[in-house]
Parts: C-alpha cells; sequence; structure tokens
C-alpha cells in the first residue's frame, strides 16, 4: 500500500456494557463518516454479541476481557479486565496498523478506562476519553477526586458547582450509600479524572445547550468537547444515510412483534417501560410497577429482561394482553420514535434520557442507582420533562403513586407542558448534531486536527 492511500486509523475502546457500548458506536460511525479508518474493539467474553466483523465502515475486532464465566466480584473482575486488556491491547493495536496497512495514531477509550491513556502514550498515540454519562455527573466525580466533595456529604443539599442544590437522593448513589460492596465502582468513577488534565482530547455524550452551566464551568478546569447526543442519524439529522442500527445489542429485541402492537394503537396512548440493560428489581417492586400500569388504564409495553421475569406476578403477561406487551428486549429507539409512545417511564440510565429528549418523549422517571438518581432531578426540575416517582418509606414506588403519576404525565396539564418542553429538547439536540452544530463542530474539528496531525507525521517519516 503507497503513501497516498494510508488514511488516519483510530481504535475505539467502549468499556463492555450495553450502555457504554451504544453511544461509542455511535461515535465511531461518524467518525469514519468525516474521513477516518476506525476499528472499534469489543470485549467477547462479557458480552453476548453477534459476530460482527464490521458495523457499516467501522470494523470491529474481538478480545477476550479474560473473565472465564461463574461468578466474579466487580473489584475482581475490574483488576482482572485492566490486567488482561494492558497485556493485550498493544500488541493488538500495532497488529490492527499492519494488517490495514493503517498506521494506529489515536486510541479513543471510556473514561472508565482511564488508564488507557498510560498504553496510548507509550505506543506515541493521541489519547481521547470519552465519557458515557452526563456532565453534571461527571462534574460531581471530578469535585470528589479534587477533594472538593467530601463523602459521605456531611450535610445535604450538597452544592457543586453548575448544578442545582442536590438532596442525597438526587446524587449519584456511591456517593452517600456507602456499601462496602459498591467501593469498587466508587472507585471506577472517580478514577476517570485520574489524567482528565493529561488525556489529549475529552468527549462527554451530552451537548452545549442541555447542559450549559455545567458545561462552562468544567470547561474552565480544561478543555471538554460535548460531542451528543449520540443517537443513529435517521433519527435526528439524516446526516448518515441508512444509519439506523444501534449500538450492538447484548439480547436480541422483538422487533416486529413490538412495532406491529405499537401501530394498532392511538397515537400518544402507550407508556413504554424499560429499566436498561443491568437495573434488577425487587419481587414486590416489580408487583407495584404491574398493578400501577393496570390501574393507569393506559397501553403499555413492558421490557422485562429474561432474567427478570420470573419477578413479574403469577400470569401478569397472559392477564393483561388486551392493554399491554411484555418483551423481554426491544427497539427502544424505534419504540420512542413511534407516534403511539405518549410517555416513558424511565430508570433514567443516560442513554435513556438522552433517547427520550432526543425523540421529544415526556418521561416518568424510577431511578435506581449510579447516575440515574442525577438525571431524574434534571427530568423533573432541570428540564421539566417528567416526574419522578417518590419511593415511600420502605423504598417502595407503590402502585396508587405510579398510576397518579403515569396520569399526570399522559394526560392533564402538567402533562402538556411537558410534551411542550420535550418538543424544545428535541430541537436543541437536532441542532447540536446537525450541520454546523455545537457538537457536529467538535467532532469535525477533533476528526481535521488528527487527519492533519497523521499527514505531518507521514511526510516527516518519508523524509527522515
Ligand atoms: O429493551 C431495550 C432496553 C434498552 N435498550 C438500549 O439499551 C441502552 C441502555 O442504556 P441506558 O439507558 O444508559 O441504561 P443502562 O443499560 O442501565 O446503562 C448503564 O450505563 C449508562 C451510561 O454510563 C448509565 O447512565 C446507566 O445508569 C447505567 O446503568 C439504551 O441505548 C437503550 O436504547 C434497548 O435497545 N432495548
Amino acid at each position: 500500500m503507497d503513501k497516498q492511500e494510508k488514511t488516519c486509523h483510530v481504535v475505539v475502546i467502549p468499556y463492555p456494557v450495553q450502555g457504554h457500548m451504544n453511544p461509542m458506536i455511535q461515535f465511531s460511525k461518524l467518525l469514519a463518516a468525516k474521513g477516518l479508518h476506525v476499528t472499534l474493539v469489543i470485549f467477547s467474553s462479557k458480552t453476548l454479541l453477534t459476530h460482527h466483523d464490521s458495523l457499516g465502515s467501522v470494523k470491529v475486532v474481538a478480545i477476550s476481557d479474560g473473565y472465564d464465566r461463574g461468578s466474579i466480584s466487580i473489584g475482581d473482575y475490574l483488576q482482572q479486565f485492566q490486567a488482561t486488556v494492558t497485556q493485550k491491547l498493544p500488541r493488538l493495536v500495532v497488529e490492527l496498523g499492519i494488517s490495514s496497512g493503517h498506521p494506529v495514531s489515536c486510541l479513543v477509550y471510556d473514561s472508565f478506562m482511564a488508564w488507557v491513556l498510560e498504553i496510548a502514550r507509550k505506543l506515541g498515540l493521541t489519547g481521547a476519553s470519552f465519557f458515557t454519562q452526563s456532565c453534571a455527573v461527571n462534574s460531581v466525580y471530578y469535585q470528589i477526586h479534587e477533594g472538593q466533595l467530601k463523602i459521605p456529604p456531611e450535610k445535604f443539599p450538597v452544592s457543586v458547582p453548575g448544578l442545582p442544590a442536590l438532596d442525597a437522593d438526587e446524587l449519584p448513589s456511591f456517593v452517600h450509600s456507602m456499601e462496602p460492596e459498591y467501593s469498587p465502582i466508587l472507585t471506577l468513577v472517580v478514577n476517570q479524572f485520574i489524567n482528565f488534565k493529561e488525556a489529549d482530547w475529552i468527549f462527554v455524550n451530552t451537548f452545549n445547550s442541555l447542559e450549559e452551566e455545567v458545561v462552562n464551568w468544567l470547561e474552565n478546569q480544561r478543555s471538554i468537547k460535548p460531542i451528543g447526543p449520540m443517537i443513529p442519524s435517521v433519527y435526528l439529522d439524516r446526516q448518515l444515510e441508512d444509519d439506523r442500527e444501534y449500538g450492538l445489542s447484548l439480547f436480541k429485541p422483538a422487533l416486529d412483534g413490538c412495532m406491529e402492537w405499537l401501530d394498532s394503537k392511538a397515537p400518544g396512548s402507550v407508556v413504554y417501560v424499560s429499566f436498561g440493560s443491568l437495573a434488577a428489581l425487587g419481587e414486590d417492586q416489580m408487583a407495584e410497577i404491574a398493578w400501577g400500569l393496570r390501574r393507569s388504564g393506559c397501553y403499555f409495553m413492558w421490557v422485562v429482561r429474561e432474567s427478570e421475569e420470573k419477578k413479574l406476578p403469577c400470569n401478569f403477561a397472559e392477564d393483561s394482553s388486551e392493554k399491554g406487551l411484555i418483551v423481554n428486549w426491544s427497539p427502544q429507539l424505534q419504540v420512542l420514535a413511534h407516534k403511539s409512545v405518549g410517555c416513558f417511564m424511565t430508570h433514567c440510565g443516560w442513554n435513556s434520557t438522552l433517547e427520550a429528549l432526543s425523540l421529544g418523549v415526556p418521561m416518568v422517571a424510577m431511578p435506581q442507582w449510579t447516575d440515574q438518581p442525577t438525571n431524574a432531578k434534571y427530568i423533573a426540575d432541570v428540564w421539566r420533562v417528567g416526574v419522578r416517582l417518590q419511593a415511600n418509606e420502605k423504598g417502595i414506588v407503590t402502585r396508587e403513586e405510579l398510576e397518579k403519576c403515569t396520569r399526570e404525565v399522559m394526560g392533564g396539564e402538567r402533562g402538556d407542558e411537558m410534551r411542550r418542553n420535550s418538543e424544545k429538547w428535541k430541537k436543541l439536540a437536532m441542532a447540536a448534531v446537525g450541520d454546523g452544530g455545537s457538537s457536529d463542530k467538535n467532532i469535525t474539528e477533533f476528526a481535521a486536527k488528527l487527519a492533519s496531525k497523521f499527514e505531518g507525521d507521514q511526510v516527516n517519516h518519508v523524509s527522515s
């Protein structure tokens, strides 16, 4: 292959869970569309993926994450994962450069794997960290890392620059619940900042107008690049043709069944319910959701992952079949984009939140843990596109609460206001990723600077 044909090559490395892979896969596609050669690394044993060699023009390679089945603590998994990747990644990167004919210039790694920057440095490559959670949540972790926020906090509400005052149940859960099993996760989220100021690029899956105040505040600490929302462009600005596939599904979506069922319902009449790829609810809570949905009188489509199915009340799916459809996994974006969906009852994972905002769907927020309580605070009080369900003294959201809030969002004056606000955020999301929008400009700038550095390096290489 001669010099002319060489293209700047970026290797993208998401942390192996659904909520991290989806946005980074989307980012990979956009980089490829900007003319870069992109390879995506997936970790095969943790993720039950269908085998892909490529996603559009993005090449996919799979390596082991060092995990061999059986039960393992989060702490042990993380340690093993880091050791395996640190050992395998350098050789893989070199081999990818040789086999593709395009030497690798840059590693874009999940901020959960901030230690990849060291590998990039040893290989003489650009290192870019990609944050998959909101800027507000990242800012809380940054404050902890900098010693500005002590945990557990001494008093509430907590004040963090650029954020509204946060009560205990509005902070990311690891900040105030000090259960020992979560301590490795707290370390993980705070360690996203170990080399925050040294990484060459910091990308955040958000957009300027959505989190303006906190983006500006963090921007004063070091340059950050909001590049979101990372959603297939067919749902937003249609910049990429045929860009309908989203990420890689860990589970097989019930594609036809869902869409046919939605087609048969009136506009705005369905509550879509999903708690993402990880959350596990208690049996009591599942029963309250089930009866609350039934009492709301609305049609509902509820994603209950296979591992959670046994927690449903006896015969609930069969007995509710006139009003409800229960599926193990849905094509979520297609569902949210469907005109029959009137609201989204969500655990407030950041991707689900961005997806609902970008498609203009109001939310009933039922956060579970990690960053979700803070996302719920923004949904209800900052963006005003939903209500947050309140748990009782036993920590359960009752059927009455669920019925009341669902009715409020699906109809009524407040529901109308939320729908109007949702439409506003949808337009702003579209503007951010559209041609010349704030997120689009950041991606274009990255691709152009990387390509120009690569060309410079090629010239130096030839002349030396
Ligand atoms: O039936 C379903 C349900 C979900 N999804 C997709 O799966 C992703 C789920 O992501 P997210 O909403 O962020 O939830 P989690 O899977 O729970 O993601 C984890 O990772 C996120 C990003 O770091 C965090 O914000 C969450 O709190 C954390 O639990 C989204 O893209 C959904 O579109 C489907 O395609 N079909």
